[in-house]
């Protein structure tokens, strides 16, 4: 469990983390979503004690990182896949960060073969494309088999098969009832991999919530109908009288709001109106995201002429996945007078059982990894550079944190 409690985190006047509390739960994936500078990495950095927190604490297990007994075998980071030594081989990297973990070099070539880095481990780790540094940051992240993961853009650079792999991945470590916490700015993929999610804006909590709540609560599913034109003169004001929204879109549909599809289909079917279509709409994610943190936006860009701004919808524009124009079957068999109520559950969403092997790097199928507590506890190594993973050390909480290779100086966002 990842706690944070009154999480603070001040760089002179300006807050990147104002009084965060909640807390990451093992055995589900808890996305942590936020808009470009909204403190997302100074949390986790604050986490892994890569920077001492102005006020408040951020606990793994119930004590602050430096706490740890064996941090590489409880935390598993991935930060920044770029700050691997670039000049050594993938192999010498995760050998080196092996040693001063006390992990044996066994472990090296299993988590090469899990994110399918084999082919290439003797080649120099700086000549790695992006989507290939991530799979060396994620191998450097399990090394010690953690039960705590934690991943700042881990689909960053990765290709379609690439984000398949990472996703299932992610999924599974959840199934096995570890804690994972994965920040990502693509909602489609958190919409797939997350169960809970933590949202911040300007370093505020704004959401601790299920997915679903999430999407339930802060977006308006709707419902699109379709009538003849005559019809829908008379169902618009019908609509509005029983308490709905309907809003005229180009074809001749309606966008309709604050009803259920069930009780438009009765309400028509009371006027003695057809209804030619009727679907219920799911909002999505991103919808409700947008939403939500449309007053948390800290950079915004100009409008792009003709589009709506983020979380708004032109009017008149057509709504999502609505028909064109003429793509309605001009004849179609009434509404049925039981509709379905409630709109469907957003598809995808759910446990993604199994390991797929990614292809292209011939990642090995299944997962392998050790229990924790099968490895023995790191020897101490007193005077070790401090490039490799942290060491337990006593609490420091005055000191600068020490270099961690793949939690890098977070460029300012
Ligand atoms: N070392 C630092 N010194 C001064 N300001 C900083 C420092 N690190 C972060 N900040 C500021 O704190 C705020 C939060 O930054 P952070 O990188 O945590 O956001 P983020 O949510 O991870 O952004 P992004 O999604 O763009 O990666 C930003 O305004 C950033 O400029």
């Amino acid at each position: 469990m990842i706690e944070a409690r009154s999480l603070t985190k001040r760089y002179g006047a300006k807050s990147a983390v104002d009084n965060l509390t909640f807390a990451v739960k093992p055995g589900i994936v808890t996305g942590f979503l936020g808009p470009n500078g909204s403190g997302k990495s100074t949390t986790m950095r604050l986490i892994l004690g890569l920077d001492a927190p102005t006020a408040g604490a951020a606990l793994i297990g119930g004590v602050p990182f430096r706490q740890l007994t064996h941090p590489a075998r409880t935390v598993g980071a991935l930060l920044d896949a770029k700050s691997l030594h670039p000049g050594r081989s993938a192999r010498a990297n995760l050998l080196s960060l092996a040693r001063l973990s006390g992990l044996p070099s066994r472990r090296v070539d299993e988590v090469l073969g899990l994110v399918g880095l084999q082919e290439v481990a003797g080649k120099r780790s700086g000549g790695f494309s992006l989507g290939m540094g991530q799979r060396l940051g994620i191998a450097a992240a399990l090394l010690g088999d953690p039960q705590v993961l934690m991943l700042d853009e881990p689909v960053n650079g990765l290709d379609p098969e690439g984000v398949l792999w990472i996703r299932q991945l992610i999924r599974g470590w959840a199934a096995e009832g570890r804690t994972v916490f994965v920040s990502s700015h693509l909602m489609s993929e958190m919409a797939l991999t997350a169960d809970h999610l933590v949202i911040i804006g300007q370093g505020r909590l704004l959401a601790d919530m299920s997915l679903q709540a999430f999407v339930n609560q802060y977006s308006t599913g709707h419902v699109a109908i379709r009538c003849a034109p005559e019809d829908t003169a008379r169902l618009i004001p019908a609509l509005a009288a029983a308490g709905g929204n309907a809003q005229p879109q180009p074809g001749g549909a309606l966008r309709v709001t604050g009803m259920e599809a069930h009780q438009i289909s009765e309400l028509a079917h009371a006027q003695g109106i057809r209804l030619l279509e009727l679907a219920p709409q799911q909002a999505s994610l991103e919808e409700a995201y947008m939403a939500m943190t449309q007053q948390a936006v800290e950079y915004r860009a100009a409008p792009v002429p003709g589009q709506p701004m983020p979380g708004q919808q032109m009017p008149g524009q057509p709504m999502p996945g609505a028909p064109g124009p003429g793509q309605y079957p001009q004849q179609q068999a009434p509404a049925p007078a039981a509709a379905p109520q409630g709109y469907p559950a957003q598809p995808g969403y759910g446990g993604q059982p199994g390991y797929g092997g990614q292809p292209g790097y011939g990642a090995q199928p299944g997962y392998g990894m050790q229990q924790p507590g099968a490895y023995p506890p790191p020897p101490q190594q007193p005077g070790a550079p401090n490039y490799g993973y942290p060491q337990a050390q006593p609490p420091q909480p005055q000191q600068s944190a020490p270099a961690y290779p793949y939690a890098g100086p977070k460029s300012e966002g």
